[in-house]
């Protein structure tokens, strides 16, 4: 996994690199300028826009380079080369190409912009003319290639300040930044490459601990490697899928269903006795169990007899006095337990957390709800916020959203798969009986939760519905991405 650094580490980065490749601070600029021109060395025309700091020498150096390279350069600087300083200063001095010092007018046309305003040294909203330069630059029809990171995007968090541009590629240098794969991150940097510049990011993992991991559809290999031929289904868990109060069945069977799909080997729908009948009709190969509420001796005994490995509760379950009951009655049981989207809202209020929860499946709201602050503020900081909610609730919490974070309490990855056509009704349920599906087959509650995720992900990304998918379309194509 590709270790993932917030942008306050960019500076340490920077020197233990140049430490480890014998160069001075301008000879890696230079080395790293080199890296970014085999990305733009067959555009006719560029123009390159170059912003106040280092980021900013990063781009004099690629235009000279394309100047050296009889190539169409122009560099349009949005600070006058006195002002800059150190080694910004001495690679536009280098430069000896032409300079444009305005918008270029309409019959100008360039193959290539590149966005070398500002990288991880972005430290305020952006405003005035840099704000209308990149309102512009996103208009152009060029392809545009970020240098390390999209002006505008918080390399950490992955929010945009004030605006950013939208790139075609984002070309990170040395290391890549959290926020370059969540919340607005996805939607800025286009096709995310890496320059190492020769450095193994091992060599900054053993002094610099990284923020995040990226995680990678290559861990899918771990589910189809996971079993035996003399197997029986036993073995691969049983998961009682508890939710679905009067009137709000579908969320429980899809996340039954789903515990199926991801290869668990039974599933027993706890459902309201109102439509508990009905669930065979639905999926013949689900058991189901209708609870009355308060009848918690025979859920109990259904427990033992049914020999339930994992508990997966909340989805459809609603807040009446019914879904207190079955709360209560599911957290009698000494189970692993998953709480998904109404258990969270009861989990939030309660007096106790269960020693046997495992894994909680918030999306930004019911995140606000369980750590008792705005939608907002989970969002302003997904990493920070995914840490939090996984060591309050003692458990692995799974952020759900563009960039789905998981965090054990410890270390949080980032699941750079997936896009907006999983915002459908019901994608989360799947997401949900999947996680307890591999929980059950005996992956550790962290390995279920992000194998599950990359799984999903990778499925809503690649499925051939597109933005018409329903989370029924997405259960009936998960074989398409693991078998
Ligand atoms: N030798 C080096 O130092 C290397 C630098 N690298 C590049 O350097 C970048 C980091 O350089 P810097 O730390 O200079 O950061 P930036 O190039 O992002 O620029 C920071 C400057 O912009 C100003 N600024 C920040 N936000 C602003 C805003 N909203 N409006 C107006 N001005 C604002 C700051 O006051 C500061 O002067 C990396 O992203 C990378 O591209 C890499 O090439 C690796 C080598
Ligand atoms: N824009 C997006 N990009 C990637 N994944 C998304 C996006 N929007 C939603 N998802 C995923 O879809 C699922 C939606 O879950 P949730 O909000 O709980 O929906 P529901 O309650 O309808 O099941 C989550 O796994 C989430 O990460
Ligand atoms: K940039």
């Amino acid at each position: 996994m590709k270790p993932l650094y917030h942008s306050d580490k960019t500076k340490q980065l920077d020197i233990m690199a140049a430490d480890a490749l014998g160069l001075d601070s301008f000879a890696l600029m230079q080395a790293a300028a080199a890296a970014i021109f085999k990305h733009i060395n067959a555009f006719n025309s560029i123009l390159v826009i170059t912003g106040p700091g280092n980021n900013g020498g990063d781009g004099w150096v690629v235009a000279e380079l394309a100047r050296q390279n009889h190539q169409q350069v122009k560099v349009w600087p949005m600070q006058s080369i006195e002002s800059l300083s150190g080694d910004a200063r001495r690679a536009a001095e280098l430069y000896q190409g032409q300079t444009i010092d305005a918008k270029p007018d309409s019959s100008a046309s360039y193959d290539c912009i590149v966005d070398s305003i500002f990288g991880t040294g972005l430290n305020q909203a952006i405003t005035g003319h840099y704000a209308k330069v990149i309102e512009w630059i996103n208009l152009q029809a060029s392809t545009i290639i970020a240098v390390d990171i999209p002006s505008g995007l918080n390399g950490s968090t992955g929010n945009i300040m004030g605006v950013a541009v939208e790139a075609s590629q984002t070309i990170s240098i040395l290391a890549l930044n959290t926020g370059l794969f969540t919340l607005d991150g996805k939607d800025c940097c286009g096709e995310v490459l890496l320059e190492r510049l020769g450095v193994d990011s091992s060599c900054f993992a053993a002094v610099v601990a990284p923020d995040g991991l990226l995680l990678d559809q290559h861990h899918l290999v771990e589910i189809s490697g996971h079993r035996s031929n003399n197997s029986h289904k036993g073995r691969f868990g049983h998961v009682l899928t508890a939710g679905g109060q009067a009137g709000m069945m579908g969320a429980v069977l899809l996340a039954g269903k789903a515990v199926l799909k991801s290869g668990g080997g039974l599933a027993t729908i706890v459902t309201d006795s109102a439509h508990a009948d009905m669930v065979a009709l639905y999926a013949p190969e689900l058991m189901a169990l209708a609870f009355d509420g308060m009848n918690e001796q025979h859920l109990n005994q259904v427990l033992i007899d049914k020999q339930a490995d994992v508990i997966l509760l909340g989805m459809g379950m609603g807040q009446s006095q019914w879904s207190k009951d079955l709360y209560t009655c599911c957290l009698m049981a000494a189970k692993p337990l998953v709480m998904d989207a109404d258990a969270l809202g009861i989990l939030s209020r309660a007096a106790t957390i269960p020693d046997q929860l495992k894994v909680i499946t918030p999306h930004p709201k019911e995140a606000a709800v369980l750590l008792s602050c705005s939608v907002a503020a989970v969002q302003q900081n997904r990493w920070a916020s995914v840490l939090k909610l996984a060591q309050k609730y003692h458990c692995v919490a799974v952020l759900k959203g563009s960039g789905t974070l998981i965090s054990d309490g410890k270390t949080v990855w980032c699941c750079p798969y997936g896009n907006a056509n999983l915002a459908t009704a019901g994608s989360g349920d799947v997401l949900a009986g999947m996680v307890a599906g591999l929980l059950a087959q005996g992956f550790s509650p962290a390995v279920a939760s992000y194998l599950a995720v990359i799984w999903h992900a990778l499925a809503g990304e690649t499925n051939v519905f597109g933005l018409t998918m329903t989370a029924s379309d997405l259960l009936n194509t998960l074989h398409q991405t693991v078998k």
